[in-house]
């Protein structure tokens, strides 16, 4: 075995979204960056996560929207194309090869090292190499850790491992559609996977061992979701909790805990993530193997050991594994914010770390945008009522049923949502926009900035939607607000 030693400005591990963020922003500012990639250069999101799911979602739902209108639900009679959806998605994901973005990371003037990178001490990282080399790799200023997460599987299911269960990432890579599929877990996996496995022609059963599906979300997100799958024909329990698993060949049988059994051809385990920390040589350096990663607002870790000489911070961690919003684009968000750091620490230039300063992740904290490509969509940014109650907001929460809306009616005959915004009744600004329909993906953005900007209801007023668009929405749930507001003055007055 050799050992090559070499030093950077700047070191970052893992190349997903957010590791070739990182190392975009710093490499832009003139410092030596170099990225290691122990996988595919692109990570999760592009192989097995964003890019291949939404690939696999978009057909039903250009088929929902071609069935939702009279005219065009007269041509829209076939079934899905599940081969032709399959090879779109391979497409999407150039077939798991990462030509294309080693390219671009090559154009970016960073240097690629292939294989799996651990922290040996502060500022080195050795590597092993797929040649089973070591490489250490020295950081004059800082690494950062950007490996993401994996799927996690319950720890004490008997059977589970035998059973070979698709995770997410074989729901979102499989060649061929299961005749039944097993779905466990409600959160985002489970419930677009669903979704798209039974578009494609399985026959699926979604698992929920809570009451409420998409429960991070407001509840009536998740009803609309769940009367949304079953009109597609899945099968949605709530209130079960799997107690045991077992493959027979082909068919796989799950065990519920009221003694029921179910069979499938595949189940898949939507249960949540874990950090991909376990093997980063975190326990050398003050911090726990395993463990999420704890970051101040410019993505600089908590708690770790000191480098020699160093003056400021020299570790950070963006994207999934510091738990802050497990989001490619809040990934990148992190980047841009911890790239600027590392740069203006390395450079010696005033750092802006103060809410919404150019060196602070403040959105994460209070703004982040999140879609759910079921059918209907779901688009929710900021805080959900239940949440503004919880922080202690007095906050008024004001509903409006989408479909009511004049463009909604042309965009589906029968369109059926729901928006609600959650207002901030000391300061008159927004803390939270939810929308459920049909399409509601593309309004989400609006709302973000809204709440970014604490855009005074005042001035909303002004920011006319144009007619007739579903944006139109914005406009009746100002005017609700405005008939709630003086129902309450009418009420004080009396
Ligand atoms: C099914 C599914 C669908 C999703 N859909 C969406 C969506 O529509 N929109 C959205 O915003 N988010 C979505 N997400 C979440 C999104 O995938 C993640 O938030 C995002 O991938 C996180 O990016 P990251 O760069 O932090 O990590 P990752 O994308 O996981 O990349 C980390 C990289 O680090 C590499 N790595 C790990 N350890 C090492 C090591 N020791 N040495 C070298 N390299 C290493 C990995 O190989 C990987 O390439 C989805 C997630 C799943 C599971
Ligand atoms: N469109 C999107 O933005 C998108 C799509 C997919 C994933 N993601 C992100 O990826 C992350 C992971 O998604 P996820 O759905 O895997 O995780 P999640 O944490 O959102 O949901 C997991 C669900 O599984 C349940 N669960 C956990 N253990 C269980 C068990 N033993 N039995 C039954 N249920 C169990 C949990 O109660 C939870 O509701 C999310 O944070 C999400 O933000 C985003």
């Amino acid at each position: 075995m050799t050992t090559k030693s070499t030093e950077y400005d700047v070191i970052v591990v893992g190349a997903g979204p957010t590791g070739e963020n990182v190392a975009d922003r710093t490499s832009a500012a003139g410092l030596s960056t170099v990225l290691v990639e122990s996988e595919l250069v692109g990570g999760e999101c592009s192989y097995w996560a964003c890019m291949p799911s939404k690939a696999l979602l978009r057909p039903p739902a250009a088929l929902a929207a071609a069935r939702a209108v009279a005219g065009s639900r007269e041509a829209a009679t076939g079934t899905l194309d599940a081969a032709a959806v399959l090879a779109r998605r391979d497409s999407f994901v150039s077939h798991w090869k990462d030509d294309g973005q080693a390219a671009w990371v090559a154009g970016a003037g960073i240097e690629l090292v292939r294989g799996e990178g651990r922290l040996d001490g502060p500022r080195r990282v050795l590597v092993r190499t797929p040649e089973g080399d070591e490489r250490l790799l020295t950081a004059r200023h800082a690494v950062a850790l950007c490996t993401g997460s994996r799927a996690v599987l319950p720890a004490d299911l008997p059977g589970l491992a035998e059973a070979k269960p698709w995770t997410s990432r074989e729901a979102t890579s499989a060649q061929r559609v299961p005749e039944r599929l097993l779905v466990v877990g409600g959160g985002v996996v489970g419930v677009e996977m669903a979704t798209a496995w039974q578009a494609l022609g399985a026959r699926v059963t979604l698992l929920v061992r809570g009451e409420r599906l998409l429960p991070r979300l407001e509840p009536f997100a998740g009803e609309l979701v769940a009367a949304g799958l079953r009109a597609a024909g899945v099968v949605v329990r709530t209130g079960v909790q799997t107690t045991a698993v077992r493959r027979d060949g082909a068919v796989v049988t799950v065990r519920l805990d009221d003694g029921s059994e179910l069979a499938a051809e595949e189940v898949l385990f939507a249960t949540g993530r874990a950090p991909r920390t376990e093997r980063l040589g975190l326990a050398g350096v003050g911090l726990v193997d395993g463990s999420w990663l704890t970051v101040d607002d410019s993505c600089a870790v908590q708690g770790a050991a000191e480098a020699p000489g160093a003056k400021g911070p020299w570790l950070y961690a963006a994207g999934d594994l510091n738990h802050r919003a497990l989001l490619t684009h809040q990934g990148k968000y992190q980047a841009r914010i911890a790239g600027a750091a590392i740069a203006a620490r390395a450079l010696g230039r005033p750092l802006e770390l103060g809410a919404w300063g150019a060196h602070a992740a403040t959105a994460d904290l209070a703004a982040v945008p999140q879609v759910v490509f079921t059918e209907p969509e779901v688009a929710a940014v900021g805080l959900s009522a239940e949440q503004a109650e919880r922080a202690g907001h007095r906050a008024r929460v004001v509903d409006y049923e989408l479909g009511r809306v004049a463009g909604a009616s042309l965009v589906a005959d029968d369109y059926q949502g729901r928006a609600r915004m959650v207002v901030d009744q000391e300061r008159e600004v927004l803390l939270g926009v939810t929308f459920v329909g049909p399409g509601v993906g593309e309004l989400l953005h609006a709302a973000t900035i809204a709440v970014v900007g604490q855009v005074p209801i005042d001035r909303l007023w002004h920011a006319v939607p144009s007619y007739p668009t579903v944006s139109e929405i914005w406009l009746r749930l100002l005017e609700t607000y405005r008939d709630a507001q003086q129902d309450d003055a009418h009420r004080d007055a009396e």
